[in-house]
């Protein structure tokens, strides 16, 4: 399958630099990996420069050794047992779980979001270690990204998808698909699958994640790779769904998850046992990322009741937790409230004094809360940075020699992170010699102040900081209103690309797509040496429903042609209206037989589905020219000639007919 998304428009949406990517750390081990040249022991050093990430690779590591053998517990172990493209794929993972941990679509619930991602890595990994139909320690990560496409559309069109998801909630019936299609011309399956295909992920994986929520249209063959990892990702997104489910529903989820295990080959004890496993780890993995997880009771405990409600045999209602929200994260900053430049209290500021001197900070603190601001404080630099990412403070107070951190390299760690990088850092001092001022400056610092503190002094430095946090947040409000632009321009360029390129009345790619297509198929097959296969439809004696019964019901005929066509079509099948009545199909990887009994298919289904029309069926047919590439043809056009040759041969045999102007089977492509 080619990729679903228009390559064109996602190189268009990378290039706005706007895509979530990995940062910092997990950039570097990526390069690495890639760079063929490097040496492990380079990339072990680059790997301990990042605490956090050691921690979660020696995690996965003996996830897969098993408890039975010695636990790992270097970076150098680590790496030998996962394999390098696992630990690549963990760095990208990692990274877009900490740099997009929150955001401004509001209705996109991050925590959730992510929490969700990996109980549905933990399933993937543990479903696989099953199945076998690849390495357990990389379809962990496939897991934990297979729902990057909604995290990109909030990230990309954060305001445009807070619309979109409260419409999910308004229109039950209508798919997220759908309205992402309707709102964007793009939807999170096709943008995820590109995302995935971008980072390297395989086609045995990337591809499976687009097909994972409607795998029917995939149209793998039972028990093939793809079916399976395809089924896998159905099924551990769907174990995520009963984990994060409330307590009271998870019963009634139970018989759809047997049925989904059944699909992988598992029965009941095999599911409950996988998901048993899969929450423990959850717990394990959510300490670990600081994510939020839930207690989820054994499954066999979750089916029986299940089975219990049922048979209508539970007579009391289960027990409803009084606060619908408890459990719901707390959003960051909501307890201090956030900071408002425009408002009345625009002068509060959040800010966070580090330092080891209680007495220190409560001297601080109270000069800050006399004019108002809200203060918080930390004892010391490491939890200073956990406070710093946590509360996102507007400006910090930091002691520069305390012990451990000093407030140095906790602003220099600090100007590392996303988080980190926007807030105004006030260095307490009583070292003024002016080579260590140039050091403070070069690591971040933004001012500093001379101990002892004078009240009057620290007034004004504030006041200092609160004009440049000002202009900060002007810029950022500015940035993001161009962005935005840019944005909803992106969109209505796209749809008008779209409007382009579709057929108004089937809504089929029309004419001008279908050359663009025909060309990129014809390189695709040259490339890999592939048959190719074309068939030109046309409606047989159309102009009489025009004539006879008005334009209008010529074009629901129309329609129903095409509906007919399209349902008996495969899924890589790709067709067009290219003329009045006339439709081309495009059948990639596909030789001359199939081509043909495919298009014995079209024809059967468009003469077995009439029309009705005010209680009286108005039947149809269509005539169909098939051609397949051979050798001797040199461009596209020749296939689709060839086609239109067969074409005319099947009307003036008397229409309702498939036929071929080929005379042997064309053997295997040569590409010129
Ligand atoms: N209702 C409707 N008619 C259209 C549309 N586009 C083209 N047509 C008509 O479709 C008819 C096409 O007829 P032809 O393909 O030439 O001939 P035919 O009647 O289908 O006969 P055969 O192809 O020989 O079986 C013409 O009468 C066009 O005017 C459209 O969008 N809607």
């Amino acid at each position: 399958m080619a990729l679903p998304i228009n390559i064109a428009k996602f190189e268009h949406l990378k290039a706005s630099g706007d895509l979530p990517s990995p940062k910092g750390v997990a950039l570097a081990i990526i390069r690495l990996i890639q760079d063929e040249s490097s040496a492990i022991g380079e990339l072990a050093r680059v790997i301990k420069t990042d605490p956090a990430f050691v921690g979660r690779l020696i995690k996965a590591a003996n996830g897969l050794v098993g408890y039975n053998r010695r636990a790992i517990a270097s970076v150098q172990e680590a790496l030998l047992v996962l394999g390098l493209p696992a630990v690549r794929t963990l760095a990208l993972g990692f990274s877009l779980l900490s740099s997009y941990r929150e955001g401004s679509c509001k209705a996109f619930d991050y925590d959730r979001f992510w929490t969700g991602c990996l109980v549905q890595g933990l399933a993937m990994q543990a479903i696989t270690q099953r199945t076998r139909v690849a390495a357990a320690e990389e379809v962990f990560c496939l897991g934990l990204l297979a729902r990057v496409g909604e995290l990109a559309l909030a990230t990309l069109y954060s305001v445009e998808y807070d619309k979109v998801l409260k419409r999910t909630l308004e229109f039950r019936d209508i798919s997220l698909v759908t309205l992402e299609q309707q709102a964007f011309a793009l939807n999170h399956r096709e943008l995820g699958a590109a995302m995935l295909a971008d980072w390297g992920l395989p086609r045995v994986f990337h591809e499976p994640a687009y097909f994972a929520e409607a795998p029917e249209e995939a149209g793998y063959s039972e028990g093939s790779r793809e079916y399976v990892i395809t089924r896998s990702l159905g099924m551990a997104a769907y174990v995520a769904d009963v984990c994060l489910a409330e307590e009271r529903e998870r019963p009634n989820l139970m018989a759809r998850l047997f049925a989904i295990g059944a699909e992988v080959g598992f029965d009941r004890a095999t599911v409950n046992e996988v998901c048993d496993g899969v929450v423990q780890e959850w717990q394990a993995w959510g300490s670990l990322l600081e994510l939020e997880t839930r207690v989820v009771p054994s499954f066999e405990e979750l089916a029986t009741k299940g089975e219990e409600l049922a048979a209508g045999l539970k007579a009391e209602a289960p027990p409803v937790k009084e606060d619908a929200a408890a459990g719901a994260p707390l959003p960051v900053g909501d307890e201090i409230g956030a900071f408002d430049a425009d408002s009345a209290s625009s002068r509060a500021m959040r800010v966070l004094i580090v330092d080891d001197d209680a007495s220190m900070r409560a001297f601080v603190r109270k000069i800050l809360e006399a004019v108002g601001h809200q203060v918080i404080e930390a004892p010391d630099g490491r939890s200073g940075m956990e406070m710093a990412l946590e509360f996102q403070p507007h400006l910090m107070i930091v002691d520069w020699i305390m012990p451990g951190i000093s407030g140095i390299e906790l602003t220099r760690a600090l100007r590392q992170t996303k988080i980190g990088r926007g807030v105004y850092i006030l260095i307490m001092t009583s070292l003024e010699a002016d080579e260590r001022l140039i050091e403070a400056f070069e690591n971040g610092v933004d001012d500093f102040m001379s101990k002892p503190i004078n009240p009057r002094v620290l007034a004004a430095r504030l006041r200092a900081g609160q004009r440049v946090i000002r202009l900060q947040q002007e810029l950022d409000r500015d940035r993001e209103e161009i962005r935005r632009f840019a944005a909803e321009l992106a969109v209505s360029n796209r749809r008008l690309q779209e409007v382009a390129l579709t057929d108004a009345l089937t809504g089929f790619p029309n004419r001008r797509y279908a050359i663009e297509r025909v060309q990129q198929e014809w390189q695709v097959s040259s490339r890999n040496r592939r048959p190719l296969s074309a068939m030109v439809i046309d409606v047989d004696m159309f102009k009489m429903y025009n004539d006879s019964h008005g334009h209008d019901i010529g074009d629901a005929v129309l329609k129903q042609v095409a509906g007919a066509v399209k349902g008996a079509l495969r899924a890589q099948d790709v067709v067009a209206r290219t003329g009045g009545d006339e439709f081309l199909v495009i059948c990639p990887d596909t030789g001359l037989d199939a081509a043909l009994a495919c298009a014995e298919r079209v024809r059967f289904a468009v003469e077995n589905a009439p029309l009705l029309l005010e209680g009286r069926l108005l039947s149809s047919s269509v005539s169909i020219g098939v051609a397949t590439r051979d050798n001797v043809m040199k461009e596209p056009d020749s296939l689709i000639k060839r086609a239109d040759q067969a074409l005319y041969l099947a009307k003036s045999k008397g229409r309702n007919c498939v036929m071929t102007a080929q005379a042997s089977r064309p053997g295997p492509v040569v590409p010129p």
